[in-house]
């Protein structure tokens, strides 16, 4: 399509910052990860792990109570806020000064979770990622759509995108109603897919890495967290976004020659991050 950039290393490059010499955990950011819901914690122990492993200097998982020893004893290096409630999130309440949140991983779509989401919402204008069920709460009340912070980075399939934005009968038409979208609500939208787009206003970028080792369980959990990382490091949202996508597709073209296909989980989208930010320098 037209006017379309494609995300090749070249253009990772320009958006990329290698972390300074003298850096320290309280400056390389802070991201909230808030999602689970019974059982559906281990996509916020993705997430949470993605956010560390692409550079966040602290995450805080705010979770339902039942995913409290899951997520510690899964990821010691993240910290955890627990919600009053047991099965699912029904209030999101915390002291803590974060950079970035990433939301909506495994959240379920219980009323008293789309009241916490609404109310969140209201409240919190930093920089963000919304993802999985706080998206489709969000389609569920379009009028929610006027509260999303400024450039949020949106991350749906295109499941999600039809629930948001309703449905398309070419790939330019989705792309049309996407730019419409992120204009009306100055928004960033990354369509996951293969390839993935991420749209903002007029501007289109189609990502170049990735195959279809990912599709599997829980690569979008790592995706909201890779792009939550690196918003609390003060990335903007459409660099954040797009370079975001760029490191995740890239750990499945490092792994597939060593674990094939079928093998990738999301786990080794993780463990690959190293390599693929190495292929950077
Ligand atoms: N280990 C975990 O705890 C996991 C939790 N997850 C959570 O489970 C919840 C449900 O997520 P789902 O995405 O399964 O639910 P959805 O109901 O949003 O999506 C499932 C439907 O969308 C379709 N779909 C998915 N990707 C598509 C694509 N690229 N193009 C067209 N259709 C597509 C599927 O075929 C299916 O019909 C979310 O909260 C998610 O975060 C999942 O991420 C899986 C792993
Ligand atoms: N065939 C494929 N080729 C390239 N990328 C893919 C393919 N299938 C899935 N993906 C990527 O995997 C991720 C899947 O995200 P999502 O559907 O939200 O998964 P989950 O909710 O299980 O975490 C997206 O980033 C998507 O672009
Ligand atoms: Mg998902």
């Amino acid at each position: 399509m037209e006017n379309t950039v494609l995300i090749d290393r070249n253009e990772a490059l320009k958006r990329f910052r290698p972390i300074s010499g003298n850096s320290h955990k309280g400056v390389q950011g802070h991201a909230l990860i808030v999602g689970g819901s019974y059982g559906k914690m281990g996509s916020v122990c993705l997430s949470s792990k993605a956010c560390l492993k692409s550079g966040a200097g602290l995450v805080t998982a705010y979770i339902p109570k039942c995913g409290y020893e899951i997520v510690q004893t899964a990821l010691p290096e993240a910290m955890v806020i627990t919600d009053d409630y047991t099965d699912h999130i029904t209030a999101i309440g915390y002291k803590i000064k974060v950079d970035a949140v990433a939301i909506g991983m495994g959240l379920g779509h219980h009323s008293d979770t789309q009241h916490a989401l609404y109310h969140f919402l209201k409240m919190t204008a930093i920089p963000m990622v919304i993802d999985a069920d706080a998206l489709n709460i969000l389609s569920e009340n379009k009028s929610w759509f006027e509260m999303l912070p400024n450039q949020a980075v949106l991350t749906p399939h295109k499941k999600e995108l039809e629930r948001l934005i309703g449905s398309w009968n070419s790939h330019d038409e989705m792309i049309e109603k996407v730019k419409a979208f992120s204009g009306d609500f100055d928004v960033v939208v990354v369509v996951k897919g293969a390839p993935t787009y991420s749209v903002y206003l007029d501007s289109v970028f189609e990502n170049t890495t990735g195959n279809q080792a990912l599709a599997t369980a829980g690569s979008g959990d790592v995706l909201s967290g890779i792009i939550a990382g690196l918003l609390s490091q003060g990335y903007a949202a459409l660099d954040a976004g797009v370079l975001g996508v760029y490191l995740h597709g890239l750990t499945a073209n490092i792994a597939v020659p060593e674990i094939g296909h079928h093998s990738f989980i999301a786990s080794d989208c993780i463990n690959n991050l190293g390599k693929a930010f190495l292929s950077l320098y």
